[in-house]
């Protein structure tokens, strides 16, 4: 059924006492026809250019019965019908050749049913002989007269315009269907009876209430079924459909008009059977690529009948009378061109959705016992292949950050399913860490731009000699003299007349008055691990969680706290005489105008001293927890050296160790584990404190600029009456005295050495800020 097939016809003679026997002559095999028309003959018959005519066609069913006649023309295609192909079988011919009799039949004489009822019984017989599958039977009747569609089934048209609703649509395999017409559910064979008699019905009071004449409309009967095996996977769904056309009579305009059919109908009629000889010279024509089936409706919903996917069969139906003749050869003529169309027939399948899921659903689940099978079979027990749980997302991104962090050499691949988890991770930590990176940057333009020369908080806790970034050591390694926690020293400091010389302002776009500012603190350092386990403590995870969204007041969300600096002369009045000192005047400004920006400088100084102090504990844990590692590493080693040369082991031989050495090796594993817990809480509490140390910075060097602004508009450019230059010690805090007495020191001790010193400083300064940015990508 798959290949290609040309469109079987079949003619069949209306029986008659007045046969033509010479001029229309059947072979025996009754498969072909000869008519002879000789010239000047009498009766009318004009006949110039051509005497004999052979058709070749693959039946000739002359006076055959009813039953012969659906013997020869459906059986075949019934068969392919109840096995999901399309059939058509449509019959043509002219007026009164006996068109409707052999479609439709005589509707009071049961032995005279015609091919329609007589397929509905085969149909519904076929399904009762098939128990192992489920059908469902459905009934459309669609009339087509004038062009313009009338469905038989749906209620009677009321006005002679329009389709009634009807439209003709592709879908999406470029099948036609008729959007909006009846598909009734036939349970039963009389069921289907009673919808071609309902359509009949129809179709005979349209025909007297709108002054018709069914002759000359195109009758559609379609038989659709659905099957689906009951005994198999059932997803498999077959569709199919057996079109019974009964198409107007066929004969000339010039015919019509003498048998007193209307002009206007005769033309619709002429129209559309053109348009169908015309698709069907386009089809017997292979080298035509496009077939015009749109230009009328009935070939439009034939089209898969027409050089489709159908099986197909023509009933030419002819008269045998003399005066019929030329009718006949017409006929003839077309039902031949109609051979050369050929169809595919196409099996057609589609999947119920919903079978389809739970077959997939049953595969999946009977797959995953196979494979936990083999898992098990093959030592990989721990490998997971359902979805991953939020928890142990989390664990695969903490995996991911330390590999990124260079904390782990390796990330083992167990499946596919974790490769593109950690995949995933590794993009969920590199948004965020973009984003972080604006979110820092646009802080830090907002909130230091003002700072030209202060560029680092001078209070962060500091790395010792051999820190955080020490690749070989690791963190808190004593060889390197550990975590300082305290006083920076002084390379890493300002001075103070970096903090007085830092000039400028906040902005802030939020509305006045004191806002909270909910900052994300993360984690910047990047630190590698000393050894290769991949677990990391939840510990860590909640330290840094802890300051995450620790709530610090910003400088900048001051903005509008501080009273502006009057500027204008005419407002501002000047004390008369020498100005008081800024040191007097500065404290007064605290107490006043500058109340609130130096009690949040004094809340937030609180805030980094607590961070300080957790940070300094922390450090003193963490060196200790690293001493104790070393200490049981040594240990191990000696144990290793005493157990003898490893390459004394043959190939096989297993290592075996003592106690005592497994209580060193777990109290090692379980050391590690703490310290990179603890390791990753300082990490998170140092970060906190460089954030800490920042917004000091800022609400000191606020509230200096705010105060100098307003010193300058009260006092103008007048020098204080304690002559000193302006510079207000009173602001340094102890980390900007030790500053500024290093300096003092070193230019009291060698004054050749600042210019090093200051040098050094800067560059420690750069390094740092490098290294910070770093860090923070590599988070
Ligand atoms: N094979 C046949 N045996 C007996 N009677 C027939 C046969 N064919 C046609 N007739 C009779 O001929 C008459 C016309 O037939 P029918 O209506 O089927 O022609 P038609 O081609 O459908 O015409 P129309 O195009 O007008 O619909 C009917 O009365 C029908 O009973």
């Amino acid at each position: 059924m798959s290949k290609s097939k040309h469109v079987r016809v079949v003619v069949r003679t209306r029986p008659t006492a007045e046969l033509a026997d010479d001029l229309i002559k059947f072979t025996p095999d009754r498969k072909a026809i000869h008519v002879h028309i000789p010239k000047s003959v009498e009766g009318g018959y004009i006949n110039n250019q051509q005497e004999d005519w052979d058709f070749r066609f693959d039946n000739l069913l002359h006076n055959a019965s009813q039953e012969a006649v659906y013997d020869e023309c459906v059986n075949a295609i019934m068969k392919g019908l109840l096995d999901g192909y399309n059939g058509t079988i449509m019959a043509y011919g002219q007026t009164g050749a006996g068109k409707t009799f052999t479609m439709t039949g005589a509707s009071e004489n049961y032995k005279h049913r015609g091919l329609i009822p007589r397929s509905i019984s085969q149909v519904f017989r076929e399904i009762a002989d098939r128990p192992q599958l489920s059908y469902t039977a459905r009934i459309s009747y669609i009339e087509i007269y004038n062009e313009q569609m009338v469905d038989l089934l749906g209620a009677i048209p009321e006005g002679v315009k329009g389709d009634n609703g009807l439209n003709v649509v592709e879908d999406q395999n470029g099948t036609a269907q008729v959007k909006g017409l009846t598909v009734r559910v036939a349970n039963t064979e009389e069921e289907a009876l009673s919808y071609l008699f309902e359509g009949e019905t129809t179709r005979s009071i349209a025909e007297h209430q709108l002054n018709r004449n069914s002759s000359r409309s195109h009758c559609i009967f379609t038989i659709w079924l659905e099957s689906r095996s009951r005994v198999e996977s059932s997803e498999k769904v077959l569709y199919s459909k057996l079109n019974l056309v009964d198409l107007a009579g066929s004969e000339r305009l010039s015919k019509t008009q003498t048998t007193g059919v209307s002009l206007r109908e005769a033309m619709y009629i002429n129209k559309s059977l053109t348009f169908l000889e015309q698709v069907i010279i386009a089809l017997a024509d292979k080298k035509r690529g496009h077939i015009p089936y749109r230009q009328s409706k009935l070939t439009n919903v034939l089209r898969d009948a027409l050089g489709g996917n159908c099986s197909t069969l023509m009933i030419a139906n002819v008269r045998c009378e003399r005066s019929y003749i030329e009718e006949t050869i017409s006929t003839l003529r077309f039902a031949t061109r109609m051979m050369c169309v050929t169809n595919i027939p196409e099996l057609n399948v589609q999947y119920d959705p919903v079978a389809l899921i739970k077959k997939y659903e049953r595969e999946i689940r009977e797959l995953k016992q196979e494979l936990s099978m083999h898992d098990t079979l093959s030592n990989r027990s721990h490998v997971q292949h359902e979805p991953f749980t939020e928890p142990q997302r989390v664990e695969l991104q903490k995996l991911v950050k330390g590999f990124l962090d260079n904390e782990d050499e390796d990330l083992e691949i167990v499946s596919l399913r974790q490769v593109k988890e950690l995949f995933h991770q590794m993009r969920v930590l590199y948004k965020a860490l973009e984003q972080e990176n604006e979110d820092w940057q646009r802080i830090h333009k907002s909130a230091l731009g003002g700072m030209a020369t202060k560029e680092e908080a001078h209070d962060t806790v500091q790395l010792g000699a051999r820190g955080l970034d020490d690749k070989e050591e690791g963190v808190g390694d004593l060889e390197g003299s550990g975590f300082g926690v305290g006083l920076a020293p002084i390379t890493g400091r300002s001075t103070a007349g970096g903090l007085a010389a830092a000039v400028g302002s906040v902005k802030s776009t939020k509305p006045r008055g004191i806002q909270k500012s909910r900052v994300n603190l993360q984690a910047t350092y990047t630190a590698r691990a000393e050894d290769d386990d991949d677990a990391r403590s939840e510990a860590a995870t909640e330290a840094t969680s802890t300051y995450r969204h620790m709530e610090m007041l910003a400088p900048s969300d001051l903005t509008g706290l501080l009273p502006l600096p009057q500027t204008n002369s005419n407002v501002t009045t000047k004390p008369l005489g020498p100005p008081p000192s800024r040191a007097e005047e500065f404290e007064a400004f605290k107490r006043g105008r500058g109340a609130d920006m130096s009690r949040i400088l004094a809340e937030n100084k609180t805030i980094l001293k607590e961070k300080r102090h957790v940070a300094k504990e922390s450090a003193e844990l963490v060196n200790d927890l690293k001493r104790r590692i070393d200490e049981l590493k040594e240990s191990v080693e000696r144990k290793r050296a005493g157990r003898g040369n490893a390459n004394d082991l043959q190939a096989g031989d297993e290592i075996i160790i003592d106690e005592e050495e497994y209580v060193f090796l777990n109290s090692l594993k379980q050391l590690k584990e703490e310290y990179r817990t603890r390791f990753d809480a300082l990490r998170s509490t140092r970060a906190d404190i460089e954030y800490c140390s920042r917004l000091v910075d800022q609400c000191r060097q606020k509230l200096m600029t705010e105060f100098e602004q307003w010193y300058e508009a009260q006092y103008g450019g007048q020098i204080p009456d304690d002559g000193s230059d302006g510079q207000v010690e009173d602001m340094m805090d102890i980390g900007e005295k030790f500053d500024r007495l290093q300096m003092a020191r070193m230019s009291q001790e060698d004054p050749d050495s600042l210019p090093f010193y200051n040098a050094r400083k800067n560059s420690v300064r750069k390094t740092q800020k490098v290294m910070q940015k770093g860090r923070r990508l590599a988070m």
